[in-house]
């Protein structure tokens, strides 16, 4: 069944027949993404200078608003308020036909689409697949089946009365609040506005985020019903998103204050954007709460977290060179089993191998790609984090900045390459993590071979190699419940 017109009527997606997610045709988004990328310099520069053309402002430093540097440890550092460093996400592939497009989804519905209606002024038009011509904001709106913004409130009745709305949390870009069974994610972009002291995104980079987050959407074990090479369910269900505009909601004003009456926002109050103001909303599943409001009971869960993560990873790794680059602990999600027991497991795939693993009750959600790098097949997406000095500039000790500088020294500062060791080294921040908590409930025993873990993890190249780990092979199986250590080795 195709979806009704209104008021998301678009063409490229499609709800499937016995499924409540909306299938995207990432495949014709890409390839139109790719192409008004290409259009936008191909004319004046050779693909080199396309690779080295800055299109969207820096995001991060480390220099914080607030001087409570453990109240702000689980956020992604920020930059100065006011500066403006230059950097990019950017796409030197869709050149190169890698193999990878096996992770698009190919039983979406291709229909075609027109000019829309809301192009701004100050945005490069370019031109579309039909010819037509096509703004960033434009293709935003397409990807979400939209013809114009809505306003917040619109986008938030889909799922609950405004009453029903909770702040859930915030992050440097996004407030996230609950909507009925849904989290939607607001990030302000394209304004000229400083937000919680950033510059806003802009509409180019939040439509590269979107891509990235459909890319990863297409991992999940529930969507189509073909076999995939590589499938798992720990990065956070991607449900929608919207394009909206205005001043913020009244609802969401008051959630953000009780929010704010009850921890303290480190965000600046929503009441100051104007009717122009843009913002995407993510329409997410809910994970749960953040690794750093979390309690673990217990050494089990422990184990269920880093192998749940490394599975993840491993299997994101091997479907689309998948790094994270930002897994702190605000940016893992958890959620307990309401009656859990050892039993309990999750399946994935990797390279065509279906594994399980024990979860002890616990599920996983990885959450916030900003600064993730992924290959879609069509295109590398990524951000050059070499434009932004102070994120590397974080506390010496401080185990989140000094894992900014460990992946600096990895990469030698090609973000654009692929590795994949980035991701160990946030797997060695979350064994510290988890060893830092120091759960009442470990033993001496536990505590040691964690640090043995950590140890080998430092040996190690990609999360995949992590898998392989003695520490997992207790949980981990195939489907013949053969010793995963073999299989993977
Ligand atoms: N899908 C979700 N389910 C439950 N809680 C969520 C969800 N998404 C976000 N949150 C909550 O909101 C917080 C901020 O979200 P997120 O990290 O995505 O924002 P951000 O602005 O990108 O943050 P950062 O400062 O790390 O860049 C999370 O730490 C978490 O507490």
């Amino acid at each position: 069944m195709e979806e009704s017109p209104s008021p998301k009527n678009f063409g490229t997606w499609s709800r499937g027949m016995e499924q409540n997610y909306i299938v995207h045709d990432l495949s014709a988004i890409l390839e139109r993404w790719k192409i008004s990328k290409h259009a936008i310099f191909a004319s004046s520069k050779p693909l080199f200078d396309i690779m080295e053309t800055p299109l969207v402002p820096s995001i991060h430093s480390y220099c914080s608003r607030s001087n409570n540097t453990l109240h702000n440890s689980y956020k992604t550092p920020e930059k100065d308020r006011g500066s403006a460093h230059s950097t990019r996400r950017t796409i030197p592939s869709g050149f190169t036909d890698n193999g990878l497009k096996n992770i698009v989804n190919e039983t979406s519905i291709v229909t075609s689409f027109s000019k829309l209606s809301t192009e701004e002024p100050n945005d490069t038009i370019v031109p579309s697949l039909s010819g037509e011509a096509m703004t960033a904001s434009s293709q935003l709106l397409l990807v979400c089946r939209q013809s114009a913004p809505i306003t917040l409130a619109e986008a938030f009745s889909t799922y609950c009365k405004p009453e029903s709305i909770v702040k859930l949390g915030e992050g440097t870009f996004g407030e996230a609040f609950r909507a009925g069974s849904t989290v939607c994610k607001v990030v302000p972009f394209d304004g000229t506005s400083l937000v919680n002291g950033e510059t806003q995104k802009k509409s180019e980079e939040v439509l590269e985020e979107v891509l990235l987050c459909l890319t990863l959407n297409n991992l999940r074990s529930d969507r189509g019903d073909n076999v995939k090479e590589n499938s798992c369910d720990g990065f956070i269900e991607a449900k929608d998103f919207w394009v909206c505009q205005g001043p913020y909601d009244p609802s969401l004003i008051s959630a953000w204050e009780d929010w704010d009456a009850e921890r303290g926002s480190e965000n600046d109050h929503p009441n100051d954007f104007s009717s122009e103001q843009c913002y995407i909303v993510f329409v997410q599943g809910d994970g749960g709460r953040d690794l750093e409001k979390f309690a673990l009971l217990d050494y089990n869960e422990a184990r269920s977290l880093l192998v749940q993560v490394t599975a993840s990873l491993a299997v994101a790794e091997s479907a689309c060179e998948f790094e994270h680059r930002d897994l702190h602990w605000g940016n893992i999600l958890l959620d307990r089993d309401e009656m859990p027991n050892k039993n309990q497991t999750m399946t994935f795939t990797i390279q065509g191998k279906r594994m399980c693993t024990r979860t002890f009750g616990l599920n996983i959600s990885i959450i916030d790609f900003t600064l993730s790098r992924i290959n879609t097949g069509d295109a590398v997406l990524f951000l050059d984090l070499s434009a932004d000095p102070a994120l590397f500039e974080g506390p010496k000790q401080d185990k989140q900045a000094e894992t900014y500088r460990k992946m600096k020294r990895i990469t030698k500062d090609y973000w654009e390459g692929s590795f994949p060791k980035t991701n160990v080294v946030w797997l060695v921040y979350l064994v510290d993590i988890v060893l830092q908590k120091r759960y009442s409930t470990f033993t001496s025993k536990d505590d040691r071979e964690l640090r043995a873990f950590k140890k080998r993890l430092a040996s190690y190249d990609s999360a995949r190699d992590c898998l392989a780990d003695s520490f997992f092979s207790d949980l981990l199986s195939d489907e013949d419940t053969q010793p995963s250590s073999l299989l993977l080795l």
